[in-house]
């Protein structure tokens, strides 16, 4: 019989070769209002990631521009994916990036893997364990492991707490562009932040094909978008979840998915320069997106992780750089 491994994101015997991305399975919501199960509060939660995990970024930029460092700490995993999960370091080792330090909260000492969190607060879970998770250190529990869930939380419910430059003032799902960002969420998910995993993680032609045409047709479209938007945000002047959900997919892309993944019809840097230039933007002018960026995490996750796809763990050295200054272009686009 076969023996199942971490990295079948494809059943061995699904004929399809489709990846289907598992539905998260904790769905609490902390709120604003101090009666609620999980109420907004200073130093209550947690935040575990990993700075290779398109999802997990999501949540730790949001943390970043909400002003939110004081109010809700976080830690980070190892960013090698082993056979029992993501794992934390060890006291003696040393990984770069801040935060990389084994299980930070009180009464985890014994904990090594991210599996051990799930098990704590679900004995008997037999999903993925996966990052990000958002962690209530009062109860002891997971509130949440949906980063689309935990990004709009963080987003929202904890205004009250920060001061008003980073609470009223940096509104990322304001009321007048909600119908807008839905719909960008609608397609932008599918094609796009899961796209590049359903092309990467396909087990036949057929599935691969379908999933990067489909990528590359939802590239094409928010370039057409972009070029066209009055800018420097996705919506303009207005800085929105759709500007967080999309930048951590295409800050990967030339770096990781051109090749791992062969989401290679074009890359970035020389086939979309309205991209390119939205992508610069946030990277080189916000703290919140440049800071949380860390490309030897994600090359080496990906590349050292997935031995499916890349069975002698290489990391390929390029791109270089993996993102270029403000103002320099590759050759192919210099006028
Ligand atoms: N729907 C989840 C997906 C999270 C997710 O798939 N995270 C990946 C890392 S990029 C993970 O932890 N995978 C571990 C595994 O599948 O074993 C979310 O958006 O929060």
């Amino acid at each position: 019989m076969a023996t199942s491994s971490i990295t079948d994101w494809v059943k061995t015997d699904d004929k399809t070769g489709e990846f289907k991305r598992q539905v998260s399975s904790f769905r609490n919501f902390v709120s604003r209002d101090p009666n609620a199960e999980f109420p907004a509060e200073k130093g209550r939660y947690h935040l575990y990631v990993s700075y290779a995990c398109p999802w997990a970024h999501r949540t730790l930029i949001t943390r970043k521009l909400k002003g939110l460092e004081d109010i809700i700490s976080f830690s980070v995993v190892h960013w090698h994916l082993g056979q029992q999960g993501w794992r934390f370091v060890t006291a003696d080792e040393s990984v770069p990036g801040d935060n990389v330090i084994p299980d930070p909260v009180p009464g985890h000492s014994g904990f090594t893997h991210l599996r051990d969190l799930y098990f704590e607060s679900e004995p008997t879970y037999s999903g993925r364990f996966t990052v990000p998770v958002l962690y209530d250190k009062v109860q002891g529990r997971i509130v949440s492991n949906e980063s689309s869930e935990i990004l709009r939380m963080l987003a929202t419910e904890f205004d009250h707490l920060v001061p008003e430059e980073f609470g009223a003032a940096i509104r990322l799902y304001p009321e007048e562009l909600r119908d807008q960002i839905e719909e960008a969420h609608g397609w932008m998910y599918d094609a796009i932040n899961n796209g590049v995993y359903k092309s990467g993680f396909a087990t036949t032609q057929e599935a691969y094909e379908r999933n990067v045409l489909a990528l590359f047709e939802a590239l094409d479209r928010v370039e057409e978008h972009l070029s066209k938007s009055e800018g420097p945000y996705y919506f303009g002047k207005t800085l929105t979840e759709v500007d967080i959900r999309l930048f951590v997919t295409i800050i990967r892309f030339d770096p990781v998915y051109v090749q791992h993944f062969k989401c290679n019809i074009r890359d970035i840097r020389s086939g979309y320069p309205a991209i390119h230039n939205w992508m610069r933007n946030l990277y080189w002018n916000h703290p919140a997106f440049g800071e949380t960026t860390h490309f030897d995490h994600i090359k080496w996750h990906y590349t050292k992780s997935h031995l499916q796809i890349n069975p002698k763990s290489i990391t390929p050295v390029g791109p270089l750089p993996n993102i270029l200054p403000l103002t320099e272009e590759v050759n192919a686009v210099k006028k």
